[in-house]
């Protein structure tokens, strides 16, 4: 084994399992021409990498590949969405005919479909939408707003979630109404009844059977692949008077997991975190809902990387 091997092991058995890594290293130091006599005694391992810094790598791969987000989406949504995507450096394009999908969709980078103004003509769009991406091995994101307002609202969700989402993202209630396919639960709308950490153990439900990433919004983040689970505590509670935040945060979702679709699961966390601060940021300066608005959408913009380092806080809920 030479060196550089066995420090890779070495990386690998620790951050795979600290327990493994541990055995390792002590085996490496009863053997006298153990590998890791080659190494310096003094050298320091890198750190896992920190959930800030991941936050902060994602950010600024949107900001340098302005990833194209196709987003169709509810008629309330379209602004605040088109500008929490501009502000993170990511390019919005708000298309809905379904004559452009052939044309349009295969050149994307990422897909936002929002159920928020359903109707029986906006359907087949997102439908063939989202073939397209699962079709192309595009990532799409869907918003099940209000889903347990109707048994139409439910049947679309769920020949949607058919169509492979890569994450699905709603409130408390969204989430447990989608993963008990019911249209019976109790719902008020677009908002939630629920806290999103009522919502765990139906989140990893739907993840499961959809194979989707679930997030769930409200005081703490959640996302879940169906078996890890892990929190984002940043925001304030004013973003919900706000329309179209969690459309919004749907949105740039899409954006992160665009720049990174083989780990869906950092990407959305790392979205909703990073939104989620923009929010704390923009609090300082807001004097209610409407000026939150545009200072949310300002912060993001502006979002340096020491900032995000001290504000982002993220753990697991595993
Ligand atoms: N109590 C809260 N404290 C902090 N942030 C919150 C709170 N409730 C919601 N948010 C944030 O507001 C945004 C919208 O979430 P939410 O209101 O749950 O979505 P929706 O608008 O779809 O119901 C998310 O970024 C979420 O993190
Ligand atoms: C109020 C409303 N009604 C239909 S869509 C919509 C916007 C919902 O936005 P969000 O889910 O982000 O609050
Ligand atoms: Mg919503």
């Amino acid at each position: 084994m030479n060196n550089t091997c066995s420090i890779h092991t070495f990386c690998y058995l620790s951050f795979s399992s600290p327990l493994l890594g541990q055995l390792y290293h002590l085996l490496c130091l009863m053997e006298p021409n153990s590998p890791t006599q080659l190494t310096t005694p003094t050298q320091e391992l890198p750190p896992p990498i920190h959930w800030g810094t991941k936050a902060w790598n994602l950010l600024s791969q949107v900001r340098t590949q302005s990833p194209l987000i196709q987003c169709i989406t509810n008629f309330v949504s379209m602004d605040l969405m088109a500008n929490t995507l501009l502000s993170a450096g990511a390019s919005p394009a708000m298309l809905h005919s379904i004559e452009e999908i052939h044309d349009f969709t295969p050149h994307i980078n990422a897909l936002c479909i929002n159920i928020g103004t359903l109707s029986s003509s906006s359907l087949p769009a997102m439908k063939a939408a989202a073939a397209v991406c699962s079709g192309n091995g595009k990532p799409w994101v869907l918003d099940p707003v209000a889903v347990s307002a109707s048994g139409f609202r439910m049947k679309a969700c769920l020949e949607l979630v058919q169509l492979s989402p890569t994450v699905i993202r709603g409130n408390g209630s969204e989430i447990i109404a989608l993963s008990f396919a019911s249209s019976h639960h109790p719902t008020k709308g677009a908002d939630s009844i629920h806290d999103s950490i009522d919502a765990v153990e139906a989140a990893k439900l739907l993840a499961q059977r959809s194979g989707a990433i679930v997030a769930v919004s409200g005081a703490t983040d959640i996302v879940t692949d169906g078996n890890q689970v892990v929190g984002a505590h940043n925001g304030v509670a004013l973003m919900q008077k706000i329309t179209a935040t969690g459309c919004s945060v749907t949105a740039l979702i899409a954006a992160f997991v665009a720049v990174d679709k083989s780990h869906a699961l950092d990407a959305a966390v790392s979205a909703l975190a990073v939104f989620g601060v923009a929010g704390e940021l923009g609090m300082k300066m807001a004097k209610g809902p409407g000026s939150l608005r545009m200072h949310l959408i300002d912060a993001l913009h502006g979002l340096d990387e020491a900032t995000l380092l001290s504000h982002v806080n993220i753990t697991s809920l595993s």
